[in-house]
């Protein structure tokens, strides 16, 4: 269920959200508003005050610049007139410097000095006559033109009417030269101080005192020369001074030796390129608290109208929250009645579609959509889930029998197990006790099984050889580079080359003596690589009673000579040694006469004696190399070989002829036997048959014994 939620906890509505959240946003803009406005009209009204405070500081400046510049070209007028440069009488320069000073009513007095410091003329006859050359007026103005400080009066102030302000003077002077431009005296031009008062009054306007803007004239180090009531002559330290007097106009907030915080304008008076300058300062200051109480008069009904605003842009906040979000509340009624339905067997009730804004009904009509889908996705899953469980029932029946199955496979194996346990067991007594020497061996022809029997036959105990190489311990060493290669050849034909047959070795035991052996080998695949499996069995015994047998099978038994089958083998092997060295060879048949009279006269054991004396005598009387063999009954086969010619042959018969007429001694008699001798010759171009040569020889043998009748034993 995408409603399902297990823990609802109450969770804040969201009109009360948005309506917070909005009325949040509006006080906070408000707030902001309020300090731009406030940041603004403060950096305003300050810089209103500035611009007011420097207006006045540089008025007062330029008038008090203009006021001396103005005395300066007064002077520089009047010392022009002739009755000035040239007065022929003090009365005729007083004229003059009287109608200057009734055209300028502060000056207080104008006075011509003569070069030698005397007064020559002066308004109102004032101090002519009397000496002023320790004046610094004269001292500085008889050579340049010069405006003084502030002064207390001296000779003057006695000499005019008393008021309450004290007479001060500000002194401009000049100097007065003739035609030749030598110095004839120096005009001075002294100022009342109360012209000064004057402007302050005319320049600070009536509503300045509300302001509390107050004019300060100080001197160079700092002295006030004008200045609100009790001020004057104290000492100023202030920044606007130290800037000042660096040559530079503007304003500063700073704070005054009186605690408190003022805007003050500062400018300095003089002009450079003027002569005779007063070197002062002007300073213009107003507490920063009336300054800035514009300002702070407006921060009052700003905040009020703000809270105003903030509380109606709060209501109106709310009342839009609210219609806005009706249709969500009622989507969200909605969904609240199904989730507490949904636990119920009831049909849930159904999400009703909002009539209202385009954007509820879309969301309205998007959930009716989106729980028709998930009703029906639940169907899906259901169907889905009960053959989901249909399967699994399946499934699981499926794998109980398979199970089953397993088990009883499981059971069968084990049961397989124990065979093969019992059938390696047998295997084992059967190998130990096998006839034969049991060895198996890995492809690299390592002992991996020794069975009792082989422990007998080689002497090396099972568990000295597990793990060794065959070949060292049993083969001679010459056999040992062939067993290897064998086994190579055995290891790449999968033992086809050997297997199931039987092949004799020849090894050595523990005690060094040569065995001959017959192995049967035998090639078992594996699945961790395939091993040779040997039987061996000792047939030592039975290879020498073989060749016994085999002896006795060529020989003769009542001679030992060769009898008729070694005697064809070796004639053959005679024939193909004669062709092969180109030599000849004989064949001599030779055959007792009348032999068959011995045996009836003395019995067939003087007979048997008689044969083996003869083929004694026969052997004696040819060469070693020679073979002489019996063929059957009374006939001998003498073999020949190394003949140079024909004529070799009949030399060696008739040598062997006397040899065999002696007497035999038998056992009761001695008797005398004649013999009969075929010779037949091979010559190596002669064609290669034994039963020719042999027939021949008979022939031959036949007409000799022919020759020789009749012929009588004698005793
Ligand atoms: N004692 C003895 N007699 C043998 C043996 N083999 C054959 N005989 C006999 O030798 C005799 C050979 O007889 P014949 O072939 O007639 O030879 P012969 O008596 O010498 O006659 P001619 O050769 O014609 O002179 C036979 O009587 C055989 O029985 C043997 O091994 N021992």
């Amino acid at each position: 269920m995408i409603f399902a939620s297990p823990t609802r906890a109450r969770r804040p509505r969201l009109t009360m959200l948005i309506t917070a959240g909005l009325a949040a946003a509006v006080l906070l803009a408000v707030l902001v508003t309020l300090g731009l406005v406030n940041h603004y009209t403060r950096q305003n009204t300050e810089r209103d005050a500035r611009e007011h405070l420097q207006q006045l500081s540089w008025q007062m400046r330029d008038t008090l610049n203009r006021v001396v510049q103005t005395a300066i070209n007064d002077i520089k007028l009047v010392r022009e007139l002739p009755q000035i440069s040239h007065p022929h009488t003090p009365e005729e320069a007083r004229k003059v410097l009287e109608a200057l000073q009734k055209s300028s009513p502060d000056y207080a007095w104008i006075g011509l000095a003569r070069a030698d410091g005397k007064v020559y003329a002066a308004t109102q006859s004032t101090l002519e006559g009397q000496d002023i050359s320790t004046r610094n007026w004269f001292n500085h103005g008889r050579e340049r033109y010069y405006a003084s400080d502030y002064h207390p009066t001296t000779l003057l102030g006695k000499k005019l009417p008393g008021g309450t302000d004290p007479w001060r003077f500000v002194d401009v002077a000049g100097p007065v030269p003739d035609a030749d431009g030598k110095l004839r005296g120096v005009l001075c031009v002294q100022m009342n101080w109360g012209w000064v008062r004057r402007l302050v009054q005319t320049m600070l306007p009536s509503t300045s005192g509300q302001k509390e803007v107050e004019l300060f004239v100080l001197r160079a180090d700092g002295t006030v020369i004008l200045g609100p009531q009790g001020t004057e002559e104290t000492v100023v330290r202030s920044t606007s001074l130290t800037l000042a007097r660096n040559g530079t106009a503007g304003s500063v907030r700073e704070s005054w030796g009186d605690g408190k915080t003022y805007l003050t304008a500062y400018a300095n008076t003089g002009n450079s390129e003027e002569p005779g300058n007063l070197d002062w300062t002007v300073l213009v200051r107003q507490p920063d608290a009336v300054a800035m109480a514009g300002a702070d008069a407006l921060q009052r009904p700003i905040l009020l109208l703000g809270g105003l605003l903030a509380v109606l842009a709060a209501l109106l906040s709310m009342l839009l929250t609210r219609r806005l979000l009706a249709p969500l509340n009622a989507l969200s009624g909605d969904i609240q009645k199904r989730l507490a339905a949904q636990d119920s067997s009831a049909p849930l009730p159904p999400i009703a579609p909002v009539e209202s804004f385009h954007e509820a009904q879309v969301l309205s009509q998007a959930l009716a959509e989106l729980v028709r889908k998930e009703e029906s996705h639940l169907d899906s899953l259901r169907n889905l889930n009960e053959r989901l469980e249909s399967t699994v029932a399946q499934r699981t029946r499926e794998i109980a029998g398979k199970a089953m199955l397993l088990e009883r496979a499981l059971a069968q194996e084990q049961s397989t197990q124990m065979l093969l346990q019992e059938r390696a067991a047998e295997l084992r007594a059967i190998l130990d006790n096998a006839y034969d020497a049991f060895i198996a061996l890995d492809p690299g022809g390592v002992v991996l099984d020794w069975n009792r029997q082989a422990e007998k036959l080689l002497g090396w105990r099972r568990a000295e050889v597990i793990g060794q190489p065959l070949a060292s311990m049993v083969l001679p060493p010459l056999l040992r580079r062939a067993y290897e290669r064998d086994m190579r050849q055995l290891a790449e034909s999968g033992g086809d080359t050997v297997l199931n047959r039987r092949i004799e070795l020849t090894l050595h035991n523990r005690a060094g003596q040569e065995l001959t052996v017959e192995v049967a080998l035998a090639y078992v695949p594996r699945s961790t690589g395939h091993l040779f499996i040997a039987f061996l069995h000792d047939i030592s015994e039975r290879k020498s009673l073989f060749a016994s047998m085999e002896a006795m099978a060529l020989r003769d038994t009542l001679t030992g000579l060769p009898n008729r089958r070694a005697l064809l083998v070796a004639l053959n092997e005679a024939i193909q040694r004669a062709n092969r060295l180109r030599q000849n060879c004989a064949v001599f048949f030779v055959d007792l006469d009348r032999f068959k009279q011995i045996n009836d006269r003395y019995g067939h054991e003087e007979g048997d004696e008689l044969l083996r004396q003869f083929a004694a005598r026969l052997r004696d009387n040819v060469r070693k190399t020679d073979t002489v063999g019996r063929l059957a009954g009374d006939e001998f086969v003498v073999i020949l070989e190394n003949l140079q010619d024909d004529s070799a042959a009949q030399e060696t018969a008739d040598k062997l002829r006397p040899a065999l007429l002696q007497p035999f001694r038998l056992k009761t008699t001695s008797v005398t036997l004649g013999a009969s001798i075929g010779i037949a010759v091979h010559h190596p171009d002669d064609p290669h048959d034994i039963e020719m040569l042999l027939g021949r020889a008979d022939r031959a043998m036949y007409q000799d014994k022919q020759l020789g009748k009749p012929q009588r034993i004698r005793r």
